[in-house]
């Protein structure tokens, strides 16, 4: 089966990406969010993504006008239920997802596609929750969604091979590259770099470096384009964290147990670049660092 229209659920920082690549990929996308003012944000941040990519000539002003012409954005979730393939990337919270699947389920058209954007909840836990499960797959996409190259997909224990294979088309679809990954917490990418990034706010917290040396060093040192609490903030603390807890209770190893320090910017409502604050302070006219 061709794949032609996508649902996205959740118009965050993950969500207008998503839309802003599949729809350039020729793809008619309808974006759904609990808010319009995150929805009325989503196209504002396409609409000037493409236009950068216009003034580098990277498209053309034709290719972005069409692109733009396909997405099209609602506020009642049930609406996307036509759609051959749902990608959901709303908040990184287990309850949230199962619901929005809950109620997607009545309104579904039987060859849907359901996926799940998550950075590391158990794809076979979430496709329990539906009618489908050979039918739901991990959707992984890296962020900032219309630069980075990777796509994980994760297979869940029922995922059939034409489920694979139609995300994989996708993924070929929108120029990008896909890896293949196995559902245990967090995936590839995540059950890597989230360890590092905790270990950095152990770092801070214990007063090794501070937030300009610590990323510093892992800047000039191990040539990383951002420093670890520089990219923890462009992540969401609140992301960072729930990955980290995942880790922690899926794999059930005190190695994994997220740091304090990270938790108090959590619960301060720091959540990193999203909210204006975390590791550095954003609202000046440069970051500030908070440590
Ligand atoms: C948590 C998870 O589940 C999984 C994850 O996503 S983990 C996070 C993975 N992401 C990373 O590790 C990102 C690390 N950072 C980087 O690679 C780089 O800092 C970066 C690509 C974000 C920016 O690169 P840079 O060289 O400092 O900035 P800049 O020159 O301004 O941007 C490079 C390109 O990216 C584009 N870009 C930068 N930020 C962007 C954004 N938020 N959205 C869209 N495009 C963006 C720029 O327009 C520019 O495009 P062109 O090459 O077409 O001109
Ligand atoms: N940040 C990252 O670097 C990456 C994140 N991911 C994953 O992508 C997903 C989204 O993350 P991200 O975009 O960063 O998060 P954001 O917080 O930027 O966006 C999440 C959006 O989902 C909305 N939302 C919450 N509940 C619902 C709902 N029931 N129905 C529809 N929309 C809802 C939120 O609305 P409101 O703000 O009003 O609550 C918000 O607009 C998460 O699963 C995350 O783990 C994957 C790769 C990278």
């Amino acid at each position: 089966m061709e794949i032609k229209t996508i649902g996205v659920v959740g118009a965050g920082q993950m969500g207008n990406g998503i839309a802003h690549v599949m729809a350039l990929a020729g793809f008619d996308v309808l974006m759904t969010d609990i808010s319009q003012d995150a929805l009325d944000a989503a196209v504002a941040l396409i609409d000037k993504n493409l236009t950068r990519q216009v003034s580098r000539e990277k498209i053309s002003q034709d290719e972005k006008d069409a692109a733009m012409g396909r997405i099209r954005t609602t506020l009642t979730l049930t609406d996307l239920g036509p759609s051959d393939l749902i990608i959901e990337a709303a908040t990184e919270r287990e309850t949230v997802k199962q619901a929005i699947f809950e109620d997607l389920l009545p309104h579904l058209k039987p060859h849907t596609i359901l996926t799940s954007n998550t950075s590391s909840i158990s794809i076979t836990r979430l496709a329990t929750r539906t009618d489908r499960p050979e039918k739901f797959m991990g959707f992984h996409f890296m962020n900032p969604v219309p630069v980075m190259q990777l796509v994980e997909l994760i297979r869940g224990i029922a995922t059939d091979e034409e489920t694979y294979d139609a995300c994989l088309k996708v993924v070929e679809k929108i120029g990008k590259t896909a890896a293949s990954a196995e559902d245990f917490p967090a995936f590839i990418v995540n059950r890597i770099l989230m360890p590092m990034i905790n270990e950095a706010v152990y770092t801070l917290y214990e007063g090794v470096g501070n937030v300009r040396s610590i990323d510093e060093s892992m800047k000039l040192g191990a040539n990383h384009p951002m420093g670890p609490l520089e990219l923890a903030d462009f992540i969401g603390l609140d992301t960072c964290l729930a990955i980290m807890n995942v880790l922690h209770d899926g794999l059930a190893d005190t190695k994994y147990r997220p740091c304090p320090l990270l938790t108090k910017y959590v619960e301060a409502g720091w959540l990193g670049r999203k909210t204006q604050r975390g590791f550095y302070d954003y609202r000046g006219e440069v970051p500030v660092p908070t440590r």
